[in-house]
């Protein structure tokens, strides 16, 4: 009797994510936000100062009262809200958000706070070019209260991950993680304010390496390859 050997796992081919941006050709990213923004502020000041070959060219909020439509506005960049309510359905504000984003050139949709789950249409439209920023070290805490949940179970050591979006709530690819200690008499707003220093520098780091073109996707697996040395579709 032959001896079945199991077939040898195609090896998974590279993905390179995003594009090389430069000087002269920022990488074109679109923020939706529903709160208050700071994570976007991150984003704007890197920005402005360089730190990312990235420019924010359109904010979109869900919420009319949004203070990060006001922290666009103030760094001159476009700022709107659409009203999810005047949509039948999830699937139709999604469309119209996927719409006005690539109508203004997105390449790069960075989810800052936004609280409503994206349909697998949106996702699909812009397959590896969502990224969002979760307080918690995924997969520990997923969906909303994460730093709620990370005090109720007792951790010592929580953090924030920066993830690729997919059609799963916080399921998709890691980017980059951060830790940080969960410290006694900690509430959920002190751990939230801790871990909301480290989102700030992930974030923008995350926006980096992609406008950098050295983020590398092989399954579910992010690798950062160096200097821009992608290989791969
Ligand atoms: N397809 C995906 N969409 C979104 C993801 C994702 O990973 N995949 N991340 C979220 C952000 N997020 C956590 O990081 C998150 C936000 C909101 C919720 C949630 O339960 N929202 C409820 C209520 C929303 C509301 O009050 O309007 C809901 O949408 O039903 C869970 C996780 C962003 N989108
Ligand atoms: N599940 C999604 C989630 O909890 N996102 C969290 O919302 C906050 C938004 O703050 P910001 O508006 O100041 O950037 C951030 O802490 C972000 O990680």
């Amino acid at each position: 009797m032959t001896e079945h050997v199991p077939a040898r796992p195609e090896p998974l081919q590279p993905v390179a994510l995003g594009r090389r941006a430069t000087g002269t050709s920022p990488l074109r990213l679109g923020v939706l936000a529903s709160g208050r923004g700071t994570n976007l502020q991150a984003i704007l000041d890197a920005c402005v100062n360089r730190e990312v070959p990235a420019r924010v060219v359109l904010v979109i909020s869900d919420k009319p009262q949004a203070q990060a439509l006001e922290r666009a506005r103030a760094a001159g960049v476009l700022a709107e809200y659409h009203d999810p309510r005047i949509h039948p359905g999830r699937a139709s504000y999604d469309r119209h958000l996927a719409d006005r984003l690539e109508e203004a050139g997105v390449e790069l949709v960075c989810l800052a706070g936004f609280m409503r789950i994206l349909g697998s249409a949106f996702v699909e439209r812009f397959r590896h070019r969502i990224l969002n920023i979760h307080p918690s070290l995924l997969p520990a805490f997923p969906g909303k209260d994460a730093q709620r949940q990370a005090l109720e179970h007792g951790v010592k050591v929580s953090g924030c991950t920066v993830h690729l979006v997919d059609e799963g709530v916080d399921t998709g690819p890691i980017v980059l993680q951060a830790a940080v200690p969960v410290l006694e008499g900690d509430t959920e707003e002190s751990l939230a304010e801790r871990i909301l220093q480290h989102e700030h520098r992930l974030y923008v780091e995350a926006i980096r390496l992609y406008a950098a073109g050295r983020l590398q996707l092989e399954g579910r697996r992010v690798r950062i390859v160096p200097g821009g040395a992608c290989q791969g579709t």
